[in-house]
């Protein structure tokens, strides 16, 4: 098996105060099948309890009234540890695709700006290309970059040169997983969960080039959001996992938690929605003046 990821103990929450479905912007929205407001709670506690058991930490932020997507917090910025230059860590704050979410970018800066982060932006109101953190992984030797629904693809190129890194892009066709965090999941540093068919062809070769020990999910592991997962330690923390999905991972050497986050998926998202590393280690993917590498 592959190390330990380098990364994934740390996490930012939002707690679900605030949390309906007063928009629809993805396949599983709809605003006639609203979340239960107590059962959600009751979820996102075990979730954030499951990550301390784990052995990680959990900074917690208040919902925005205005902002009822602010739970899938994954989106609101890419967050790193500590480098030489930002002894508190970089930040590279989210430009939202759909106006509704733009909001929580506010809440995000002062959130990150507070707690030592340096802040850095693709764009804002009107200005630059969108970026969504959800899309974003660092894994190997590169910052993979999920592009095409929310991401644009000359975000890339800012993540590249703003953070002298190298950025792969894989572009996303597929409309059910229009974040990367749908279809790809790190699970060590050589083993991750793919889903081939949310990209096109030639980002599907790159992305079997990036990840040494692919584990491809079936349809319906991808539809349960099994790859919407997150690795805290030796622990996989999963909203579904099949048989053949728990075999491979515990023959890995890892143990499974698998939690019921119905009210969440209501939203299109789940525990990686939920969840934001904010110790994404810079240095692994770093290279002078930056570098975009683009499907073939
Ligand atoms: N990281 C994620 N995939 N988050 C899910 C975000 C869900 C949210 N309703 C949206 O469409 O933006």
């Amino acid at each position: 098996m592959g190390q330990q990821l380098g990364w994934g103990r740390r996490y930012l929450m939002v707690r679900p105060d605030h949390f309906r479905i007063d928009y629809v912007i993805n396949p599983y929205m709809s605003t006639q099948d609203q979340p239960d407001p107590e059962l959600a709670m009751r979820q996102w506690s075990s979730l954030r309890l499951a990550i301390i058991d784990a052995g990680g930490e959990v900074e917690v932020l208040d919902q925005r009234p205005d902002s009822p997507d602010m739970v899938y917090a994954m989106n609101l910025g890419l967050a790193t540890a500590p480098t030489e230059e930002a002894p508190g860590g970089r930040a590279m704050l989210s430009h939202m695709r759909f106006e509704p979410r733009r909001k929580e970018s506010l809440t995000a800066a002062a959130w990150f700006t507070g707690h030592g982060f340096a802040l850095d932006r693709t764009g804002g109101e009107g200005v630059g290309p969108h970026f969504e953190s959800g899309d974003a992984f660092f894994f190997g030797d590169s910052l993979v970059v999920g592009y095409g629904p929310r991401t644009e693809e000359d975000a890339l190129k800012h993540l590249a040169t703003g953070w002298n890194i190298r950025v792969r892009g894989l572009r996303i066709t597929h409309e059910g997983m229009y974040h990367l965090d749908l279809p790809f999941c790190p699970i060590d540093s050589t083993h991750a969960l793919v889903y081939p068919p949310a990209l096109d062809a030639a980002s599907q070769a790159e992305l079997f080039g990036i990840v040494p020990d692919p584990i491809v999910l079936t349809d319906e592991e991808a539809f349960a959001f099994s790859g919407n997962s997150v690795v805290v330690n030796d622990t996989v923390i999963m909203p579904a996992c099949s048989t053949r999905l728990h075999d491979i991972l515990t023959g890995l050497g890892l143990r499974v938690v698998v939690l019921d986050l119905s009210e969440f998926h209501k939203g299109g998202g789940s525990v990686r929605c939920m969840t934001n590393p904010l110790d994404f280690d810079l240095a692994a993917a770093s290279v002078v003046g930056g570098e975009v590498v683009l499907p073939s």
